[in-house]
């Protein structure tokens, strides 16, 4: 799950994309990137695998001048983890694009296949992102004029998705013109679009959620339309319009779930309101169906987890306890790379404290159980901190196959919930009893807050997949790509760093 922030300013943006990753971090810790244009319509890059406070230093962010430009926080879904892959990627034609993408598409081979054979376009990565810049391009090269104008931007668009297959949300530099803001016609990842006045005129930005919004200094305005796309020019003039022959609103549960911060608003959901309703859907179940557990206390599992906690323990009438304590200095563990760094990490981030386990039974809360990394090891501290029995409750039903569309879960037989009952997941987890919360309550709690959506992306625990064209074939093909052996032997390999893009200065 990537984040991505594009502005089109009055005066220089470098500062203000940075800050806007930093508030998109949690979508993405691999890789960094910043693209700007100067006033001398030249492109500025800094991108390197890390965080973004490792990846741009005081140097860098002297080098990213211009008031338009274009960043990317990532977490791979496609492709390997060279700083190669890191975003935004660049074609030189026409005009020179730079793109940042948060998605993953799901016909990446054939369009990839189709755009050599039909234009001869070469792409040099494994990701799916530079292959959606080189079909952006490929549409855009057939306005033959040296001028561009709204209407061959949204032609263009038109064109895009008809080709493309998944998920995209986009941000998108025409050097000389302006920015391109687009989603997909399922609106599956999000993107808003937000605002400010300055003394030189008003500045526009497109971010993946609303806190980069805020905590630039803009106003939101509004989320971009599934299939809608959003074009501003250098000058700050903003055309949109709907480029999707039929769009269908499916926005990603998994967001509300996990992947964004509570404090941002996507497609008029707040994020937070749908964990406490996630809450108290899971906590009426606990007390309808198992009012037979002895529970003394409820403790979260931190971080996403500990407003959904909290309320379970309100509707329960029992005691809210933070018995884990986490490390502010180690990322999220769901979204490392490999399986043995996101082993290692739960027991460094998270640590017990004794009191508020020893002698008691625990409801242990979180938002979800996707290889069941975290449970295991948390089910086990809080057993060697006292605990006397260790129940445990997922605001998320059973994650049983893969994600194709931007979450990094490409092979079902390392989620542990695949092909496995409920009863057979507390044994793997060692817990003496194991909750999940019933899609249809997750639905609801989501759906709660913004009656307008009817449908939303729920593949990981239904197999359903809105897009309609997930084959077999495609999932055995990602997991044979993507399983975790299969990318560590290939990003541990001595030509993983594809030699294009060179990160060392
Ligand atoms: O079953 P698993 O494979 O362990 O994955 C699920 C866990 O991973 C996530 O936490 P993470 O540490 O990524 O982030 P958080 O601090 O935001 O909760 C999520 O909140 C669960 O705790
Ligand atoms: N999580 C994402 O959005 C990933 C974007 C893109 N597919 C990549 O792997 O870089
Ligand atoms: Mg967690």
């Amino acid at each position: 799950m990537c984040g991505i922030v594009g502005i089109v300013g009055k005066q220089a943006v470098n500062q203000a994309l940075y800050d806007g990753l930093t508030m998109l971090q949690h979508r993405g810790q691999d890789a960094a990137g910043i693209m700007t244009v100067d006033e001398h319509c030249t492109l500025r890059l800094r991108k390197a695998n890390g965080l973004v406070r490792d990846v741009f230093h005081t140097r860098h962010m002297h080098r990213l001048a211009g008031n338009v430009g274009i960043g990317h926080v990532r977490y791979p879904t496609a492709g390997s983890s060279s700083s190669a892959e890191a975003q935004p990627f660049y074609v030189n034609s026409p005009f020179g694009i730079a793109m940042a993408h948060n998605g993953n598409l799901t016909n990446a081979n054939d369009v990839q296949e189709h755009l050599f054979q039909t234009a001869r376009r070469h792409i040099n990565t494994t990701s799916d992102s530079e292959i959606l810049l080189n079909v952006f391009a490929n549409e855009l090269d057939k306005n033959e004029s040296l001028t561009l104008n709204e209407e061959d931007v949204f032609r263009t668009m038109t064109a895009v998705h008809r080709q493309v297959r998944g998920a995209y949300a986009v941000v998108a530099m025409i050097l000389g013109h302006g920015m391109v803001a687009f989603r997909d016609p399922w609106g599956i990842r999000p993107l808003a679009l937000g605002k400010r006045d300055t003394e030189d005129g008003e500045e526009y930005i497109v971010a993946s959620e609303s806190v980069a919004i805020d905590g630039t200094g803009f106003k939101y305005v509004r989320d971009v339309e599934p299939g809608e796309a959003i074009y501003i020019t250098n000058d700050g003039k903003l055309y949109s319009r709907q480029c999707a022959d039929k769009p269908m609103h499916c926005p990603c549960i998994f967001e509300y779930v996990y992947f964004a911060r509570p404090d941002s608003f996507i497609d008029g959901i707040s994020v937070y309101a749908s964990r406490v309703n996630m809450g108290r859907k899971l906590g009426e179940k606990l007390k309808r169906d198992y009012a037979d557990l002895d529970i003394d206390v409820v403790i979260p599992i931190p971080e996403t987890s500990c407003d959904i906690a909290l309320e379970i323990a309100n509707v329960m009438d029992l005691p809210y306890r933070q018995g884990f304590v986490k490390n502010r200095y180690i990322g999220r563990t769901f979204i490392m790379p490999g399986q043995t760094q996101r082993r290692k990490s739960v027991r460094r981030k998270l640590n017990a404290i004794s009191a508020e386990f020893r002698g008691k039974n625990v409801l242990l809360v979180d938002d979800s159980i996707v290889r069941g990394t975290t449970s295991e090891q948390i089910i086990e501290m809080a057993r060697e901190a006292g605990a006397k029995k260790v129940y445990f409750a997922s605001a998320a039903p059973e994650i049983r196959f893969p994600n194709v569309y931007g979450i990094d879960m490409p092979s079902a037989n390392e989620l542990i919930g695949h092909g496995r009952e409920a009863i057979e997941i507390r044994d793997m987890i060692k817990a003496d009893g194991l909750i999940y919360q019933d899609l249809d309550d997750l639905i609801d709690a989501v759906g709660a807050e913004n009656r307008s959506i009817k449908r939303f992306e729920t593949s990981v625990f239904s197999g359903e997949y809105v897009t309609g064209d997930v084959s077999q074939e495609y999932l055995d093909r990602l997991h044979a790509a993507r399983n975790d052996v299969a990318r560590s032997e290939r990003d541990g390999s001595e030509d993983a760093n594809l030699e294009l893009h060179n990160d060392n200065d």
